[in-house]
């Protein structure tokens, strides 16, 4: 059973006003949705044990092969979850210009990831320490500069670098995880759900047991693009200092072995065979966010590679090839 969230009221004295969120409509093009599995966590006090068992598998197969997850009655209801998003919104609509300006994102100095970030142009350059944080993004309205400059694409292809990701499921359709198949599909909104997206480090740590999905952020389909779109997501940090090394200790690895047909942990396991050193957590997400671009920047690390026929972007980090869909 899981706990009941309780925060304190919304009406507290001393609280501002805060205005609430109405969840824009919906697309209404006939779109092929990428099809992800949901975890419904409640069946987990189901007293009948099969039926319990049936969710385990569930789970298993869509750690295993899809990465993205819908997590349902985790024991937040929709209200309290769209009160987050009447706080997201508040934020971006009174935000001064000043405190756009003192909390302008600086990992050089703040070395963290937090900070506010302008619609484009960032300012970043090197160092920061990715720790897990809690985002309020705020996507705005497509519009035909940023359009131009990054070609319909607002956040560029990547697998996240840490543990899990929560993503709280919006209406306003522009996440795309790459399919198996090679294609890029939308992910559906399912109301009140929290989309898990699982990271490298877990692909890591679970010797490929977990899969790390690539996925990117693009201009929603043709009935949306005037919608702004509200994004919340909580990325969860790992320790620092653990290299980026499978827990051969655990009973899964024990009994199964690693499994070898993925990204991340097929990289690395290649980097190990070489001799070459695994970097530590801390190495492996600085490098990454030391080089992630704005889609509407030039990306010196980026380069192109065609194979069999389609092109994929090749980045390198401390000697290990990542291949992205370009
Ligand atoms: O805004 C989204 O839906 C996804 C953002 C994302 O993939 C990320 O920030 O890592
Ligand atoms: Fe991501």
């Amino acid at each position: 059973m899981t706990a009941p969230f309780n925060p304190p009221a919304a009406d507290l004295a001393g609280k501002p006003k805060v205005t609430p969120w109405v969840p824009p409509p919906t697309s209404k093009l006939d779109i092929d949705w990428a099809k992800l599995r949901t975890i419904d966590l409640s069946i987990l006090d189901n007293p009948d044990p099969t039926v319990v068992q049936d969710l385990v598998d569930t789970c298993r197969v869509a750690i295993r092969d899809d990465g993205f997850i819908f997590l349902e009655h985790y024991g937040i209801s929709i209200e309290q979850l769209h009160r987050q998003f009447d706080i997201a919104q508040y934020l971006h609509q009174h935000i001064s210009d000043e405190d756009k300006e003192r909390l302008h994102w600086n990992p050089d100095e703040s070395g963290t990831f937090a900070g506010w970030k302008p619609m484009w142009g960032w300012r970043s350059k090197n160092g920061p320490v990715g720790q897990g944080y809690f985002r309020q993004a705020l996507y705005y309205a497509s519009d035909d500069v940023v359009h131009a400059k990054g070609k319909g694409t607002r956040m560029n292809g990547h697998c996240d670098f840490g543990t899990t990701t929560m993503l709280f499921s919006v209406p306003i359709s522009s996440l795309q995880i790459w399919g198996r198949d090679e294609q890029w599909r939308y992910v559906p909104y399912k109301p009140g759900s929290l989309v898990i997206n699982i990271g490298e480090t877990l692909e890591l740590v679970s010797g490929g047991h977990f899969r790390a999905t690539r996925h990117r952020v693009v201009d929603p389909p043709a009935d949306q693009l005037s919608s702004d779109r509200l994004s919340l997501v909580l990325f969860q940090a790992s320790e620092g200092d653990l290299r980026m090394e499978p827990a051969y200790q655990s009973p899964l690895l024990q009994r199964e072995g690693c499994f070898d047909s993925q990204g991340a942990y097929r990289e690395f396991k290649r980097l190990r065979e070489r001799g070459v050193p695994i970097p530590t957590n801390r190495q492996w997400r600085e490098v990454q966010i030391a080089d992630a671009h704005h889609p509407t920047d030039a990306a010196p690390n980026d380069k192109i590679v065609v194979k069999e026929g389609k092109r994929f972007i090749q980045r390198e980090y401390l000697g290990v090839n990542i291949l992205l869909p370009a």
